[in-house]
């Protein structure tokens, strides 16, 4: 029996005949026939453009709706080719649900050929695309890269897997013409752009993804970590370094240190902006915003979601932003089949995960606990219930220990990985079919991010959200996601009171057991009951005796000193 149908008892159910319509634009009838990936409507196919030409073809029969435009394109651009150029632009935005607001817009692109053309794209960063199989722009790299390549400054919010990590690399790199090293003026000396991100782990796919774009040149990409911020200590190394990708701590650290100036940069790059925005970073991120202060730095912002008090600071550190949103804000993909599965309480959650490993699963599969206890708890209990390729990864593991843990999912080791908020954002392991969050998200943005990691460029994902009765006041607000995205949540849920802005504010924050498996801790604790039983009762003896030792010695000075002998 299917996963989805198993976690689905008493939570989501997909209604076919209420939504025959929108079922229908997914049916094999409406499909053209040979084409494998024609199972989306096409304006919220944002991988459509990243396929080939041929299949693009295809697609063109497919009706659109929802068309949610505002389009201010280069009006005042008359020759022929821009006139082409603009009709395509205009129908590159309409196929897709795209949201474009600012000034005097660049049209968007719809092939990485117009790209080199326009914007003078080098053959090497061309071939270097091609390399790694990127042979046409996904919806936000249509419209970002332009934007980018005028110098704009530019808010994008596209949903989790659309590739908005080459919506910023590709124009950065462009921009930044040729490696720092190959070029006589000094102007140019010191690093020339940042990408600052929240987790170490995504710093480093991204400087991945940047060398597979330098590839054949002389760039020099650093991720900054403590050992390169020590080589970056010395003026000479730093003067030759093109792009640096960091976490904000580490960057502020060696900032207030003096050990490295961000005063040449042109390129800032915020990703996860929303996540940079929030209590735990937002000090650190105004501060390195601060120490970018050349005069002509273009800034841009990117995140799957923004909610609208990020997006305020956002706009207010941008100048005369352009802003993007592609599909809906704040939601999943519909690629992403979501379900929500009741558990009753914390206790019934493991017995109800090992249910779903008691059948035929599809790995790998994502699984999201709240602590990293709770995280190294359940991938406990779940190599003891014998299941294969278990894995786990937080915050409190040492810097090694994550990234192996990071490379054996890589490589198709790890079937199931356990893990907390700390892989939730950004990060890419192409083929999780499954993503389950066994604790509750903490926010609709949490659970946007973690069921994200699932359904990337263009595959489909399943999503299951196991929830307690302790969770329930917050299911409104996972339900609305999910209805938004195209699926449909059972009636009462719907018809739940919406949570209070502070009742939101709490999701998540349910008090939960240290460790998923109480039965265990019950063990353990009689166990450390038992211990203290029996120690007291050992010190008990020892006291008894050394009293009875005491009082027999005490006898016999008394008739000592009766003696009168020592
Ligand atoms: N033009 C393209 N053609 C084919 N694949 C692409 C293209 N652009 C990006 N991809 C692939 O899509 C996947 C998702 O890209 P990326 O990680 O940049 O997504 P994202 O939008 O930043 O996601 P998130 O919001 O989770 O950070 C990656 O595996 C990437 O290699």
């Amino acid at each position: 029996m299917e996963t989805f149908q198993l976690l689905s008892n008493g939570g989501v159910k997909f209604n076919k005949g209420k939504y025959k319509k929108d079922v229908s634009l997914f049916t094999e009838t409406r499909r053209p026939p040979s084409t494998s990936h024609g199972d989306l409507p096409t304006e919220l196919d944002f991988f459509k453009y990243a396929r080939s030409s041929s299949e693009k073809r295809k697609y063109s029969s497919i009706p659109t709706q929802q068309q949610n435009v505002e389009w201010k394109g280069d009006e005042d651009e008359d020759d022929d080719h821009v006139a082409e150029q603009s009709q395509e632009a205009n129908s590159l935005i309409a196929k897709h649900r795209v949201t474009v607001k600012g000034n005097d817009i660049p049209n968007p692109v719809g092939s990485f050929e117009v790209l080199r053309e326009k914007y003078h794209i080098s053959n090497q960063l061309f071939q270097n695309l091609s390399k790694s199989g990127y042979r046409h722009p996904t919806s936000i790299q249509s419209h970002a890269v332009p934007i980018m390549m005028n110098s704009r400054d530019l808010a994008a919010i596209s949903p989790t897997g659309t590739g908005k990590t080459l919506s910023y690399l590709l124009p950065i790199l462009a921009r930044l013409q040729a490696p720092i090293s190959s070029m006589k003026n000094e102007a140019y000396l010191g690093v020339r752009a940042l990408v600052v991100v929240p987790t170490r782990e995504l710093a480093y796919q991204i400087y991945n993804e940047s060398l597979k774009l330098t590839q054949g040149r002389n760039w020099r990409t650093i991720m900054f970590t403590k050992a390169t911020a020590n080589t970056l200590a010395v003026k000479e190394v730093r003067d030759k370094v093109d792009v640096i990708i960091s976490t904000p701590l580490r960057l502020v650290a060696s900032l207030r240190a003096g050990i490295i100036d961000l005063q040449n940069i042109r390129h800032l790059v915020l990703d996860e902006a929303d996540r940079l925005f929030d209590k735990e970073f937002f000090s650190q991120t105004q501060e390195i915003i601060t120490y970018c202060n050349h005069p002509g730095v273009q800034k841009a912002v990117f995140s799957a979601t923004l909610p609208a008090g990020a997006e305020k600071i956002a706009m207010e550190m941008l100048q005369d932003p352009i802003r993007i949103v592609v599909g809906l804000k704040d939601t999943p993909l519909p690629l992403i089949h979501q379900s929500l599965t009741y558990v009753a309480d914390d206790q019934s959650k493991l017995p109800s995960l090992l249910g779903h490993f008691a059948r035929p699963y599809n790995p790998p599969i994502l699984i999201f606990t709240s602590t990293q206890i709770r995280a190294s708890s359940l991938a406990e209990e779940l190599v003891m219930s014998g299941i294969p390729n278990v894995d786990c990864l937080h915050a409190g593991m040492t810097q090694k220990e994550r990234d192996e843990s990071v490379g054996r999912m890589r490589q198709g080791k790890s079937w199931i990985m356990v893990t907390t908020e700390v892989m939730a954002r950004g990060m890419d392991f192409k083929g999780v079919r499954e993503v389950i969050n066994y604790d509750f998200p903490t926010s609709v943005q949490s659970y946007v991010h973690r069921i994200g990691r699932t359904g990337r460029a263009g595959r489909e994902g399943k999503a299951t959200t196991f929830f307690t009765d302790e969770d329930a006041p917050f299911l409104k607000s996972i339900a609305n996601v999910i209805m938004q995205s195209g699926q449909t949540v059972p009636d009462w849920i719907i018809k739940l009171p919406k949570p209070s802005k502070m009742k939101r504010k709490a999701m998540g924050k349910v008090k939960r057991p240290e460790t998923v498996n109480d039965a265990r801790n019950i063990g353990r604790q009689d166990a450390i009951r038992k211990r203290d039983i029996i120690a007291a009762s050992k010190r008990r003896k020892i006291n008894t005796i050394s009293q009875a030792g005491q009082q027999k010695s005490h006898k016999i000075s008394e008739v000592t000193s009766a003696d009168g002998s020592s």
